[in-house]
Parts: C-alpha cells; sequence; structure tokens
C-alpha cells in the first residue's frame, strides 16, 4: 500500500532548487529496508550537494547523508519492523535519496543498528560529522597517540568534525588546543573542553614553511589546505594528523622533511567507504567509552525541513556552530 510522506526534494543539476513536497512511498528506490526517518543531520557535504549541485547525477533527488528512524519492513533477515536503525555514507544524500525526508529505503549493507547506549536524536547529534571526528581520534590511537604526550590540535574547531572531536579528546584526558575563526564561539569551545585557543590565522601557512618549532603531538584536521600545511610543519617527533575536510582547500605544498626529518604520519580519514566492521565498532565507541559529554547540552541546534535550505547555505559560509539536526 502506498502512503504519502514529506520530503525536502531538489530539483535542477547546475542551480539547484529546494522544496519541501509530499511524495507517496512508490517513488522511494528498490532496497531491502525502509525506514520511517526520526531524524537527519546537516552536514558540510550536504551543502556541496544542495547548493552547490556536487555529486548528483539525475533529478530529482532527495539530499540528506545522514538518518536514523525505525525500520518499517524488510527483505533482508539481518532487520526487522520496529528496529532502531544509522544509516549514513555510501551514496546515502548522494546518488540514492537520502535522510531530508520522513521515509527511506535503503539497502540493508548501509544499515548500522543503533548501539545500546545511543538515543535516535543522540546519534543524528553526531551523524558523519561525529563518527569522522571518533574515527580520527581511533586512528591517531591506533598509531600510538596517549594523554601525556604533549598538546593535541583541532582545528576548525566549532564545525561539526571539530567540536564533536574536541569532546572526545578532552574526555579521553588530552590537553587540547583549538583554532577558529569564530571569536564568539571562545567560550562555547572552553565549555566542550579546550584548553587554550587560537586564531585561525595562527595555524594557516601562508608562507610554504615545511619545518617549524615542534608544537603537537597530533592534530584532527577538518580543514585541509594551508592548515594541514601549517600542522605537517610543526608535529612533535613520531607525531600524526589525520586530515578529513577541505573547508580551507584542497591543496597542501609541503617537503619530505617533516616525514624523513621527524617521522610524522600523515592519516587520511574517510568516512564513506569506511569497512563495516570497523563503522559499527567506531558507532559503538560512540556509544560508550567515546561518547561525548556534551552532545544534547551545547553541541546541538534543532531545525525543520523547511529550515534546512538556509541551513545548507550558512554551513557553506562557515556560519554553523556544532551540529545542526532535523526532526522529521
Ligand atoms: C562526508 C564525506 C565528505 O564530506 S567528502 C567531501 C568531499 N569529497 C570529495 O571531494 C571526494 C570525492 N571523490 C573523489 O574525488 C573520487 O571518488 C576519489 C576519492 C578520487 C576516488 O576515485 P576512485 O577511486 O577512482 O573512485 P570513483 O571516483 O570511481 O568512485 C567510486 C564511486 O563512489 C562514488 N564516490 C566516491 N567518493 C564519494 C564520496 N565522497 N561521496 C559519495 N560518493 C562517492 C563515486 O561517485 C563513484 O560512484 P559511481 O560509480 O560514479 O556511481
Ligand atoms: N572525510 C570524510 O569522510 C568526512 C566526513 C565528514 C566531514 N568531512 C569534511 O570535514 C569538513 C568539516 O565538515 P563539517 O560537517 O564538520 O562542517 P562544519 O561547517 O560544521 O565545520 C567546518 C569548520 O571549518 C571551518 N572553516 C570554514 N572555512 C574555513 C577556512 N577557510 N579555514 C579554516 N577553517 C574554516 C568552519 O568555521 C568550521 O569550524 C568538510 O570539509 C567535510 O567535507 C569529511
Amino acid at each position: 500500500m502506498k502512503e504519502t510522506f514529506r520530503a525536502l526534494v531538489m530539483e535542477n543539476a547546475s542551480q539547484p532548487v529546494l522544496s519541501v513536497q509530499e511524495w507517496d512511498t512508490g517513488r522511494l528506490p528498490d532496497a531491502e529496508v525502509t525506514v520511517k526517518v526520526a531524524y537527519s543531520s546537516v552536514n558540510y557535504k550536504d551543502a556541496l550537494v544542495g547548493v552547490k549541485g556536487d555529486f548528483v547525477k539525475s533529478y530529482p533527488f532527495i539530499p540528506g547523508i545522514d538518518l536514523a528512524g525505525t525500520v518499517l519492513a524488510s527483505a533482508d533477515s539481518r532487520f526487522k519492523e520496529g528496529d532502531e536503525v544509522i544509516v549514513t555514507s555510501y551514496k546515502l544524500g548522494t546518488g540514492h535519496f537520502g535522510g531530508f525526508s520522513e521515509m527511506a529505503r535503503v539497502p540493508a549493507a548501509w544499515v548500522v543498528p543503533l548501539p545500546k547506549g545511543l538515543t535516535l536524536r543522540e546519534s543524528m547529534i553526531l551523524g558523519t560529522a561525529g563518527f569522522t571526528a571518533a574515527l580520527s581520534v581511533q586512528k591517531l590511537e591506533d598509531h600510538g597517540l596517549k594523554p601525556g604526550q604533549g598538546p593535541v590540535l583541532v582545528a576548525g574547531a566549532s564545525g561539526g568534525v571539530g567540536s564533536v572531536a574536541v569532546d572526545i579528546l578532552a574526555k579521553r584526558g588530552y590537553e587540547v588546543t583549538v583554532s577558529t575563526g569564530k571569536k564568539e564561539a571562545h567560550a562555547y569551545l572552553k565549555r566542550l573542553g579546550a584548553a587554550r585557543i587560537l586564531d585561525r590565522e595562527a595555524v594557516t601557512d601562508h608562507e610554504d614553511q615545511s619545518i617549524r618549532k615542534k608544537e603537537w603531538a597530533a592534530a584532527v584536521d577538518p580543514v585541509g589546505g594551508k592548515t594541514t600545511q601549517y600542522i605537517i610543519s610543526t608535529l612533535q617527533y613520531g607525531g600524526a594528523v589525520a586530515t578529513s575536510g577541505l573547508t580551507g582547500g584542497r591543496e597542501v605544498t609541503t617537503t619530505v622533511t617533516p616525514f624523513l626529518g621527524r617521522a610524522i604520519s600523515w592519516l587520511g580519514i574517510d568516512s564513506v567507504f569506511c569497512p563495516m566492521d570497523l563503522r559499527v565498532k567506531i558507532w559503538e565507541k560512540l556509544a560508550s567509552d567515546f561518547k561525548p559529554e556534551h552532545l544534547t547540552s551545547e553541541i546541538v541546534r534543532e531545525i525543520s525541513l523547511e529550515q534546512v535550505p538556509a541551513a545548507l547555505s550558512d554551513i557553506l559560509e562557515g556560519k554553523l556552530q556544532g551540529r545542526t539536526i532535523i526532526k522529521l
């Protein structure tokens, strides 16, 4: 039986136009698991899709790279009606209808059971950005990072990846230094656990200088570009930077010197094709020892489907603080 649902629909490839529309379930794609969406969230990549028209190849399209909700029906025995689930990554919201919708139908291979210790709402306060922050911390710790080795820098700290990384690192006992371009976010970042705050310009390498004074045991880097350059030039001997983002640019100029002279490591972080066993492990950590302390008190802002287009423009301009979730 067909049911109707509301979704934010995107039309027109070159200049995206977004509007809330009522569709029926007959228009959902063929896939194994139908989900009644409870929450979605706003990520930088949603703005690449919804404002810039990146990734999407056919229209009309429902964006939204994150969703959490309850299974209505499943053709895959791993899931049954009533199960609470998280769906992120793969082609969700880029090549397959996504989470800015009251209903979604997705491949079972993309579905993660909601871990004990998280509500559906908390899972979307985290969302892809929070998952990426946790993956960054996990990869740095796998590399040997421990509290007590020196300050850990979080760049772009007021954003989604940055905010969650600050909270996780502070909770785990690291001395966290943050960088931000937003003066108005300083008090917020202190409440999340930042010990020291630097201006964005102080961690930007405008001189293409690949070696500077040693500063950081490690860094979480959702910024890229000249910020990554600066971080590479200032890591301590044996330090590592986990790079996940490009808000500050894609191009990085460095030399081999910090790698062969200081034994530093540049770790790449990808949430989209992260293998399922690691994905499930990271979500379970986010529900337990990595669970941020300030998710519901500080980090979240909740909006409606109608408010999403404005939030997408804001995130692209670097105006959002913390995480923005959408209640469906
Ligand atoms: C939440 C994550 C983010 O915020 S990502 C931020 C922006 N991401 C990017 O700019 C990376 C985009 N991807 C690329 O440039 C290329 O796919 C790179 C990484 C170079 C890999 O190339 P290659 O190994 O040849 O694979 P491919 O291009 O054939 O991709 C395979 C299929 O997967 C897709 N894909 C790839 N990356 C993403 C992504 N980040 N998000 C969504 N989909 C992605 C590609 O479109 C491709 O799909 P299809 O086979 O064309 O249908
Ligand atoms: N690799 C992955 O799998 C993955 C997953 C999630 C996010 N990302 C990337 O991480 C980045 C952050 O995503 P988000 O959802 O947290 O976005 P966000 O907008 O919430 O955070 C971005 C942060 O970057 C800052 N910023 C913006 N322009 C800047 C500039 N020119 N220089 C320095 N800082 C700048 C913003 O102030 C903000 O603090 C994006 O580039 C996104 O594509 C990658």
